[in-house]
């Protein structure tokens, strides 16, 4: 399993809308091991500023963030070669015009036979369900579909580590179980963002964020009771 080593003193952010400078995670030092990691808290706590932090689209202010022994800051790419990331917002990571063509940008590296290329992400496409939405403009798809698509293009260039940021936001029911099944079926190791409480319990460990602290640290079942108990709090 690779050994995602955080050691970032603190995150601090400027920008033109706030009165100088604010921290918006603040010193964490952490080394995350277990298969599957999740990451709950509220709105604005720091979750996706901590998962963002794993490949490098965002940079701690102070200390480092280490992937298996690559520092993300001077080795980005590398780093991003191992480590998939899904954003909240699917827009964000679609760029080609139809659905098949996005999953083949994905592959390129991997894949370099353009015809065996495309067979991939058809395959791909139909293990999310997608495989007649095949051709249609990423634009024509609903906002679950792109959820989908996103995850597929990720999942398809087989990262050795997969951080995804509320990947079930936008699902239905059948389609919240059917990427809860994949995303808890993976051989690789899966960071897992999300406001759903049933499926975070199914993760080895559980980071709870607030305020921009990691206020609670361990197993599933007593990190969303401690998470539960904050926000239940007066
Ligand atoms: N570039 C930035 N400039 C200013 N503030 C920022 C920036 N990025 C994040 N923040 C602020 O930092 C805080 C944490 O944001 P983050 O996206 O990590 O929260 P989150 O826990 O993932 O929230 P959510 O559950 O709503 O997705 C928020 O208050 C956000 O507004």
């Amino acid at each position: 399993m690779p050994e995602l080593r955080f050691e970032a003193a603190e995150v601090r952010v400027e920008s033109p809308d706030l009165d100088g400078e604010r921290t918006i995670l603040g010193a964490t030092t952490l080394t995350l091991t277990e298969q599957r990691i999740g990451i709950i808290g509220s709105n604005g706590s720091g979750k996706s500023t901590l998962a963002r932090m794993i490949n490098g689209l965002i940079t701690p202010t102070s200390g480092r963030v280490n992937v298996d022994g690559l520092d993300v800051a001077r080795r980005g790419a590398e780093v991003r070669r191992r480590v998939g990331f899904t954003f909240t917002d699917p827009a964000a990571q679609l760029v080609m015009p139809t659905c098949v063509e996005d999953v083949e940008l994905s592959l390129r590296r991997t894949v370099k036979d353009r015809v065996r290329r495309k067979q991939v992400a058809l395959e791909t496409l139909a293990r999310f369900g997608l495989a007649e939405r095949a051709e249609v403009s990423v634009h024509a798809l609903s906002g679950g579909q792109r959820q989908l698509l996103a995850l597929a293009g990720v999942l398809a260039t087989e990262p050795d580590v997969l951080v995804t940021d509320e990947p079930t936001t936008l699902l239905d029911l059948r389609n919240t179980r059917m990427v809860g099944e994949l995303l808890f079926s993976l051989p690789q190791q899966l960071v897992l963002v999300t406001h759903d409480l049933d499926l975070v319990r199914r993760c080895d460990r559980v980071l709870v964020v607030e305020d921009g602290q990691v206020c609670y640290d361990g197993e599933a079942d007593a990190a969303v009771e401690h998470y539960v108990r904050t926000v239940s709090e007066p």
